[in-house]
Parts: C-alpha cells; structure tokens; sequence
C-alpha cells in the first residue's frame, strides 16, 4: 500500500489561515504488515533521528489503526520524504492526512477525501494545508462547525512554482506566537480586501492581477523581520518577473508564482544571489492525496 501527499503553501499572502495550494513535491509512504516494527527513512528528515524513534506519522497511523480495528499489527514503515521540515511547505499537514489515509487503506477501507480532511482537522486546526494537501489546486477554505467549507480549483500548466528554501527552519507554533494579538480595522479591511481579490484572480485566472492582489498586512512583515534577508529574497523574485511572491505558510520559505516560461530566469538570479539558499522551480499538483492500495 502506497500513500503520496503534496507539499502546500498557505496564506499566499493576504489569505491567512484560508488560502493555500499544492505543489508537486511529494512525501510517499510504503507501508507494508510485518513480524516487527521497522522504519526506513529516505530524503528530507532522513538524518534526523527523532523521527524514527519517535515519529508523528506512526502515532497517528496507529492510533487510527487501533481505533478502527481494535488490534494491534506490526508494519514495515518505508518513507521517502520530499517536503523539507518546519519549512512553511506543510510537511506537518502531510504526515497528518498521510498517516490517517494509511490507517484506513491498509485495512481496505475506503475513506473519501471530504472525510479525510474533517478527520486531519483534528490535527491541524487551520485549513489552509490540509485541504491543498487532500484537495489538490487553489483552495479557499473555512472552518464552521468543526467541518472545512471550501471551494477549490486547478491551477494551469502555464504557471510554476520557484521556491526558495532557507537553510533555518521555522515551527509554525513558534512563529505564531510572535504575531500581534489585535489588529485595527484598516489593516483587517486591507486584508479582507485584497485576499477576496487574490481568490477572485485565481478563479478568473486573471493572473497579472496576482501582483497587487498577494499584499499583506497582518503576518508576513512581523515573521520575515526574523529572517530580514527573505525581504531580498522577495524583491529580487519580484524584480525578476514573478507573478506574485510570498511568504509560505509560517516560513522561512518564500514562495512564488511565475508563468513558465519565466521561471527559469527567475530561479538563476535567486540562485545567483542567494547561493547559501536551495532554490528551485515546480509544478502545482491539481490531485492532492493519492492512495494506491
Ligand atoms: N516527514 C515527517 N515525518 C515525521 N514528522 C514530520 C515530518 N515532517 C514534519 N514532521 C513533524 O512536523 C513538525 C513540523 O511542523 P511545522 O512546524 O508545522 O512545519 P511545516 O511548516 O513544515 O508544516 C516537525 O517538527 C515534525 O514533528
Ligand atoms: N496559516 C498558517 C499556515 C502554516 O503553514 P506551515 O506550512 O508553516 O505549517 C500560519 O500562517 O501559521
């Protein structure tokens, strides 16, 4: 059984906490039942030992596992991870929907994709990655109730990702917290504002209005001041030709929206001046959670 899962951006500037897409970077789980426990563990987080002792995707696959079976089964873990950790590419939504897909596919039962994404709300309680995650494409999402209301779209082959990922990490509670707590009416009109705009050009696909509409207030300045060299980063994307260029997520990475044929020109200059960053172009992924059993 084989579960792959899309990294994500959220916010995409003014959409915080409800604007988020998916890319084609991938984390994929192998698992298969055995007489022992074992992990293997390959690409991002590879070198990091926490994450075989003591890793968030068996907890939440063998807690799901028990509550759906009532038994207790050994597997053999095979990962291959793709999305860089504490980057802002919602590796934490990943393991999250992954881990609850792989409980339900292992048993064979299927589990639909609506389902999958209340049940990783649980874990996760901001929609703006889990639905990409699940969903796949441009996704504006809202929690009512405890359940996500959310409309999405795909995103065209014309368009790329250039992604530009630090070499510092962020966790995405720590970065929270060094939010403001209140907010004055003008900078939540200005946000409400221009995220209704941003939301409108995707679904229009109006994509020169990315530019005006992808402006913030209310979280990227406060979290990029702790990395001031991302301010660079996002003038020189700019300067470069990309559509848009935000923060990802919580960060640290900056992420960007350009046409094609475009993106390689802004991903050697990124290169060119940030050399100590990894910096690279995707594809936008318009599938979301794929479950191979
Ligand atoms: N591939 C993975 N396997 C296990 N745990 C992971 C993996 N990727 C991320 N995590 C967990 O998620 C945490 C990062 O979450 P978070 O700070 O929200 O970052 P992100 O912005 O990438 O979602 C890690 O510290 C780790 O606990
Ligand atoms: N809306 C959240 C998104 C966090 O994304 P992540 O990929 O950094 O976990 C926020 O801005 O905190």
């Amino acid at each position: 059984m084989r579960v792959s899962v899309p990294a994500t951006s959220a916010n995409l500037g003014p959409g915080f906490d409800c604007l988020g897409l998916a890319v084609s970077l991938k984390n994929q789980v192998i698992i298969k039942p055995a007489k022992f426990h074992s992990v293997s563990l390959k690409g991002e987080g590879s070198n990091n030992p926490a994450l075989k002792d003591n890793n968030m995707f068996i907890s939440i696959f063998n807690d799901f596992y028990y509550n759906l079976t009532q038994k207790k089964r050994h597997f053999r873990f095979e990962f291959f991870n793709e999305i860089p950790l504490s980057r802002g590419l919602g590796s934490s939504s990943a393991v999250i929907v992954s881990a609850i897909a792989s409980a339900y596919a292992i048993e064979g039962i299927k589990v639909d994709k609506n389902k999958l994404l209340n049940l990783s709300l649980a874990y996760e309680s901001h929609p703006d990655n889990i639905t990409p995650a699940v969903m796949g494409g441009f996704n504006v999402a809202c929690v009512q109730e405890n359940e996500v209301k959310y409309i999405n779209k795909s995103i065209p082959k014309s368009l790329k990702a250039v992604i530009v990922v630090p070499n510092r990490p962020i966790s995405t509670q720590l970065s929270r917290k060094t939010l403001p707590f209140k907010y004055s009416k003008e900078d939540a009109v200005f946000n409400i504002s221009h995220s209704s705009l941003l939301t409108a050009a995707f679904m229009s696909e109006n994509w020169d209005m990315l530019k005006h509409a992808s402006q913030d207030v209310i979280h990227q300045k406060y979290r990029m001041k702790h990395m001031p060299e991302l301010f660079e980063v996002q003038k020189t994307s700019l300067k470069s030709g990309s559509l848009m260029s935000t923060l990802s997520g919580s960060g640290s990475t900056l992420f960007s929206i350009a046409y094609s044929e475009d993106a390689n020109k802004i991903e050697q200059a990124l290169k060119e001046k940030f050399p100590h960053f990894r910096v690279f172009t995707v594809d936008f992924d318009n599938y979301g959670v794929k479950i191979e059993i």
